[in-house]
């Protein structure tokens, strides 16, 4: 036999360099897979030439994003409003949409690009899950059991964003990367100036995802504001890395709305 006849077919591609979903993928994303593979398609193809996605990122969209944000549903409850922060493409938050149509997730992003993307692709979808919010956490008055963040801001400063959109008794849970238990460490002062008394690095995982650390701050009582110096050292850069049914108020389902509109108070 020579190598050309005992070679396999090479996988089909799929849009723009994006490679078929992996077997990771068809497993956990199970009916909703259809979905997953047009949200991936968008990425592939709008979301880089709109700049929401690096141009070379295509080949590993299904590893390095759909499947990384995925292995975060396990952690949020049945039904669960969830509010992601700094969504960028919609990662987590679309990703956790397709995989859960239980939860009600709402994208809260600044950039006016970005949201009209988000926009677009969530209609292109039909996701009626979804609502995008333009606006900054610290401005958008949402609250919400649930709020999720992935390579938004160093723990310390996303945490004195999203503490205050938390409901009593809320997690925040921060996509973050192999450096995760560090950057807990270093944001202590902070976290504690806050208020906060229990937060602990969670490491996701599923057969054939590499897996993922997330950390889990959970609301304190009284949320305090740190002191500037305290604020200061927790940064501003961007973190590396990385619920219960209500609809926002003002927010409309696959629509943005200007920070202000609350879903579930
Ligand atoms: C590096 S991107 C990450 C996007 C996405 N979460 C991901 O993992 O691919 C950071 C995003 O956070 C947004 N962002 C920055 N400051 C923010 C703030 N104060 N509130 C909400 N989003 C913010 C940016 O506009 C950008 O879309």
């Amino acid at each position: 036999m020579t190598d050309q006849e005992g070679a396999r077919p090479a996988p089909e591609a799929t849009a723009a360099g994006l490679p078929p979903p992996p077997p990771a993928a068809v497993r956990l994303f199970g009916e909703r897979l259809p979905l997953a593979v047009r949200y991936a398609e968008e990425l592939a193809t709008t979301g880089i030439e709109h700049g929401l996605v690096g141009p070379r990122e295509a080949p590993r969209l299904w590893d390095r994003h759909l499947l990384n944000c995925l292995l975060l549903e396990s952690a949020i409850p049945q039904g669960a409003t969830v509010v992601d922060v700094g969504s960028g493409a919609g990662l987590p938050g679309i990703v956790l949409a397709l995989a859960r149509p239980d939860l009600s997730v709402h994208l809260v992003e600044p950039l006016l690009r970005r949201t009209t993307w988000l926009d677009r692709t969530v209609e292109r979808l039909g996701l009626d899950n979804v609502v995008v919010h333009r606006g900054r956490a610290e401005q958008v008055g949402l609250t919400a059991p649930v709020v999720t963040a992935r390579a938004v801001a160093a723990l310390g400063t996303l945490a004195g964003w999203t503490l205050p959109l938390l409901e009593t008794g809320g997690r925040l849970l921060a996509l973050k990367g192999a450096t995760a238990a560090e950057e807990l460490a270093d944001a202590r002062p902070v976290l504690e100036q806050l208020g906060v008394t229990q937060a602990r690095v969670l490491t996701l995982e599923a057969d054939g995802v590499d897996p993922v650390n997330v950390v889990e701050v959970l609301r304190p009582d009284v949320v305090r504001t740190p002191t500037a110096a305290a604020a200061g050292r927790a940064g501003g850069s961007d973190g590396s890395g990385g619920g219960s049914g209500r609809r926002g108020r003002g927010g409309r389902r696959g629509r943005s709305s200007r920070g202000g509109s609350a879903p579930g108070r």
